[in-house]
């Protein structure tokens, strides 16, 4: 059976949806992993069942006054049920998000996001990326230019629409996350079909 990576996301403006779109190509590089992309904006019961067979899911959101969206948020007090039932409860979890300033106060939406993983008592997975762009020899064009550790923080420019912004830079680490997550995600099942085996 592969392993299916959920990667569950708001997007107003095209933004955000580029990077889900990032990601799902770094799932789909990964051996073995299946990736699922779901709008929160059109949740069906088919969307719920997706996200509970789910050995992960990857959490996406703009920073819209310095949070994750109201649909996004919307999303999150849907998930209160399966808070209940502890439904979630082990799964792989990550996120990302996008602003138009460079910080744009994205490290609350991205805390926002482990919080609830944290709350469904998932596993939180960190970017694993060294920032970039922090030297004189560096640039904006690296990998992690924002520098983000917590997961992907992407930034993309107002006046420009999802066919350039966010750039590649951000898209690439947006596929590296999916391709850390999936690759995770996979080994982490390998240990607990041998541990199965062995008992
Ligand atoms: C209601 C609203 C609030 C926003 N708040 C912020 C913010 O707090 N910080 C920021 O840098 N950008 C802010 N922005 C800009 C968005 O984060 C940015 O345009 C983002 O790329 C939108 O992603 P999307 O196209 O997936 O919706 C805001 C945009 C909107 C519409």
């Amino acid at each position: 059976m592969p392993i299916l990576v959920s990667i569950v996301y708001h997007s107003g403006y095209g933004h955000t949806s580029v990077l889900a779109r990032s990601v799902e190509s770094g799932v789909v590089a990964t051996d073995g992993a299946d990736p699922h992309l779901i709008d929160v904006t059109q949740m069906t019961d088919r969307c719920w069942e997706i996200l509970e067979a789910s050995d992960a899911i990857i959490f996406g959101s703009p920073t819209y006054m310095g949070a994750v969206s109201g649909p996004f948020k919307t999303f999150m007090d849907k998930t209160s049920g399966i808070w209940f039932q502890r439904g979630w409860q082990d799964k792989l979890a990550a996120g990302f998000t996008v602003s138009s300033s460079q910080a744009g106060d994205k490290f609350a939406t991205l805390s926002q996001l482990a919080t609830l993983a944290a709350q469904h008592g998932m596993l939180w997975v960190s970017l694993g990326l060294a920032p970039g762009n922090n030297a004189s020899t560096a640039s904006i064009n690296d990998i992690n230019r924002i520098g983000g550790s917590l997961g992907v923080m992407a930034q993309a420019n107002a006046d420009q629409g999802g066919d350039v912004a966010p750039p590649a830079a951000d898209r690439e680490t947006a596929r590296l996350l999916g391709q850390r997550v999936a690759g995770l995600a996979v080994r982490f099942a390998q240990a607990a079909q041998l541990e199965a085996v062995t008992i």
